[in-house]
């Protein structure tokens, strides 16, 4: 039996309490060494609010929070207190609250596509080009565990699933684990290993597979819902064992999965099939 990978953060039973409401409550979640999981659910549900109990922003009314020791964390907060009236250039304000070396910046650049985007004023950015840069700000770090709060915000469609695909990539190249907030349905349930809904609680949670076809989740996102599990039967290809190491659809496993490690086949072959546990998709 494989020995499961020590999980970078652990909440148990928690939740957060402001003004005699609780905001979120009994939340059990994990997050292991390259693995993607996914908080989704409805405005206001309590996502955001997870994700900082995860990071250790705010503390736990009620259960546990605990972060393997010696974690760096990569942050992609949903907004960014920026003043937008002072000229900065991207190179810049990857070095605002960290010091990455230049091989660091560099390194983050080019592994989010940004690369010729190291002069170019913030102001001037497209918002894709924008998450990538904050992307590569949080990759800077060399983060075990990245929390990305809404990655694809004003992104288009088509840039929606490349963002997602680098987010795996990201997953696969530098081995860190992901945590993923998202309400946006279609794309997330195919790049991700385990959803989590939540609505002020743990609606449901399992492989994108177990959770879609939850009564809870039906009964939260309606039609939707279907919607997003046709994304993920087309795309998924390959699934996360619990030590880390990558079972392919061909049946063989190695230490980690890349596009170029001859795999992984066409999405247009996936049409219908099967899933296992913790599969997710590319
Ligand atoms: N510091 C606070 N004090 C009181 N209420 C708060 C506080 N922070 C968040 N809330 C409330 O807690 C609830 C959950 O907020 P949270 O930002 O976690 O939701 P979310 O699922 O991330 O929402 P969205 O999808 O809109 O980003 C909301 O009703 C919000 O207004």
């Amino acid at each position: 039996m494989l020995k499961p990978a020590e999980p970078l953060v652990r909440l148990e039973g928690a939740g957060i309490e402001r003004a005699g409401r609780w905001l979120v409550r009994g939340v059990d979640l994990t997050v292991r060494p390259r693995e993607i999981v996914t908080l989704i659910g409805p405005n206001g549900s309590g996502k955001s609010t997870t994700a900082k109990m995860a990071l250790g922003l705010i503390r736990p009314d009620a259960g546990t929070a605990t972060r393997k020791p010696g974690l760096t964390v990569g942050y992609v907060p949903q907004t960014l207190a920026l003043d937008w009236t002072v000229p900065l250039t991207v190179e810049r304000f990857m070095t605002l609250t960290a010091r990455p070396s230049e091989h660091e910046i560099e390194a983050a650049l080019e592994a989010t596509g940004s690369a010729g985007l190291r002069r170019a004023q913030l102001q001037t950015l497209s918002g894709g080009e924008f998450q990538r840069v904050m992307l590569a700000r949080a990759l800077a770090r060399k983060p075990d565990l990245l929390v990305l709060d809404e990655p694809v915000q004003g992104v288009d469609f088509t840039g929606e699933i490349a963002l997602y695909e680098l987010i795996a990539r990201i997953r696969d190249d530098w081995h860190c684990g992901i945590l993923l907030i998202s309400h946006d349905l279609h794309v997330v349930m195919a790049a991700t290993d385990r959803v989590i809904c939540l609505n002020g609680h743990v609606c449901c949670e399992g492989t994108p597979v177990a959770v879609a076809a939850s009564e809870e989740y039906r009964r939260l996102f309606g039609p939707r819902a279907d919607e997003a599990l046709a994304v993920y039967k087309h795309h998924h290809d390959h699934t996360h064992l619990p030590d880390g190491r990558v079972r392919h659809a061909d049946g063989t496993i190695t230490d980690h999965c890349h596009p170029d490690d001859g795999h992984h086949h066409d999405a247009g072959e996936d049409r219908g099939a099967e899933h296992g546990e913790g599969g997710h998709a590319r």
